[in-house]
Formats: structure tokens, C-alpha cells, sequence
């Protein structure tokens, strides 16, 4: 059920999800990397990939990225490192052993074009085509979301679902989703038997956050403490996360 979480209790994630026993699944834009005005302008620094590097040894391998991204994007901010993955909400993924699942993008065919022509109509706004998801952007004009959020309920239907976000409205597949992708990661080794812990901070996390707690692991979002949510308990912003990150690392 949805609540206001609590902050880390003292030990921090180095004594609530120590790296010998858990799995870390991470959610990109808000958690790891603050968010930037566009999409492509998100980039890890180095201390960021060597941090994860490092919290992935500690972890026999159990750290995997989940976010709204393709996995080809989250590969470009990470680059040279590919970790396992699901993208795009979940309806992609890479396992550790390297095979893929995707979602068909034919599905969005009919769509495709008339957000192609909403966007053309609608200056500032952006269109994000990501194959087997088709997302809208009104960052640089916040006062378009109403707008923009109506013309795309109009699609949700025959299994499309609109996933909202920080400014920004998708469609996708509705059956595809950050729970079920965390849930099938963890049927594989080396994910396989460990205590799942989920970081995320937006709405598309929230399924994230559900799964992990049936299984009886850690939910943590990031951002003000105000906002309900299934996470149980929370982080201030992608800078305290890195702090405790390095601080389980460090007791590993
Ligand atoms: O699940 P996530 O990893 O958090 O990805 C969610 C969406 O992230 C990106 O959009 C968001 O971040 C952008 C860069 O910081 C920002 O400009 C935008 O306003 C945010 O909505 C990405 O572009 C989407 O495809 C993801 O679904």
C-alpha cells in the first residue's frame, strides 16, 4: 500500500542490503543520474561506472539496470560497460548470460504517426520513438502535459497503456512492466536466491517497489519525502544514493 517512506535508518544500505547476500536492480534517470533537459544529454561520469563496477563484484555479478530506456541507451550512457538489463518499462530485456527479449514495435504502427503529427503541432513538445514504446516529452513546455496526457489516454486501449513520468507521457504495452521485468531477472543466476533491492524514483517504479516487497526485499525511493509511494524507505537524490553506495562497497 501506498505511504509516505521513511528515511534510512543508522548503517544505511551498508548494513541493510550487504552486497555477500542481495541483488541490486537500479532505476537510471532521477536515481543513478539527475535528470537533465534532454534525453541524450544524460551521460555517467567515471565515478559512477567504477562505483558500479565495484558494488557488482561485491555482489557476485546481481546488479542489473531497469529502466524507460532502450537497452541500447542505457549501453550508450554507460558505455563500455553493459550490464544486464530491462528496458523500456520492462519490455526489454537483457539477461546475464546476453539474451534478449523485446516487444514487438509493430504494435505501434497505427499510433507512430499521428504522435508524429500531434508533436509537429505542438512546438516544444518531442516526440521519443523507442520501437515498442512511443513516448512524449513536454519539458522545455510543462503546460502542455494536460493536453498531452488526453491525446494519449485516447490510445490506451486493445493492451496499450499510457505510463506517465517526469514530464513526460508514454505508450506502451500494458502487460510490460518494472515488476515483472525484476521478477524474471531474478529467476536467472547470478540473481537467482539473493534478496532483491530496487532503487527508483518515479511512477514507473512503483511496480518495481511492489515486487521487491512481496519478495520480501528492499524498496528505496529517491526524492522528497512528501509523495506516497510503495517504496518503504527513501533517499534525498542521486548524490546520497552514490554516498551510500560507496559506503556498502567500502564494508564489503
Ligand atoms: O526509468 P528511467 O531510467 O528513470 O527512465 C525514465 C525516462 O527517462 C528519460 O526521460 C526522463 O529523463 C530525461 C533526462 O534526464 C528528461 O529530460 C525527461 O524529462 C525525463 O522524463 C527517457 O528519455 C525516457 O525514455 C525514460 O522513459
Amino acid at each position: 500500500m501506498a505511504a509516505r517512506p521513511e528515511p534510512l535508518p543508522p548503517g544505511g544500505l551498508a548494513k541493510l542490503a550487504p552486497g555477500s547476500s542481495c541483488a541490486y536492480f537500479f532505476d537510471v534517470d532521477g536515481t543513478l543520474l539527475e535528470i537533465k533537459p534532454r534525453p541524450e544529454d544524460v551521460i555517467s561520469d567515471e565515478d559512477l561506472r567504477l562505483l558500479l563496477v565495484a558494488l557488482a563484484a561485491v555482489a557476485g555479478g546481481a546488479l542489473a539496470l531497469v529502466s524507460g530506456r532502450m537497452v541500447d541507451d542505457i549501453d550508450r550512457i554507460f558505455a563500455p560497460l553493459a550490464f544486464p538489463a530491462a528496458g523500456l518499462h520492462g519490455a526489454e530485456i537483457r539477461f546475464p548470460d546476453g539474451s534478449r527479449t523485446c516487444a514487438e514495435s509493430a504494435v505501434m504502427d497505427e499510433a507512430r504517426p499521428k504522435l508524429r503529427d500531434f508533436v509537429a503541432a505542438h512546438p516544444g513538445a518531442r516526440l521519443e520513438d523507442k520501437g515498442a514504446t512511443l513516448a512524449i516529452h513536454f519539458r522545455q513546455r510543462p503546460e502542455l502535459e494536460g493536453e498531452v496526457r488526453a491525446f494519449l489516454a485516447g490510445f490506451a486501449q486493445g493492451g496499450l497503456a499510457v505510463q506517465e513520468g517526469k514530464l513526460v507521457a508514454e505508450l506502451k504495452q500494458g502487460q510490460y512492466n518494472k515488476g515483472a521485468a525484476i521478477a524474471a531477472l531474478l529467476e536467472a543466476p547470478p540473481f537467482l536466491g539473493r534478496r532483491p533491492v530496487f532503487i527508483g524514483d518515479d511512477l514507473t517504479d512503483e511496480k518495481g517497489f511492489r515486487l521487491v516487497n512481496e519478495k520480501g526485499g528492499l524498496s528505496v525511493r529517491v526524492g522528497p519525502p512528501e509523495n506516497a509511494t510503495e517504496a518503504r524507505l527513501r533517499l534525498n537524490d542521486p548524490a546520497e544514493l552514490r554516498r551510500e553506495l560507496g559506503a556498502l562497497v567500502a564494508v564489503c
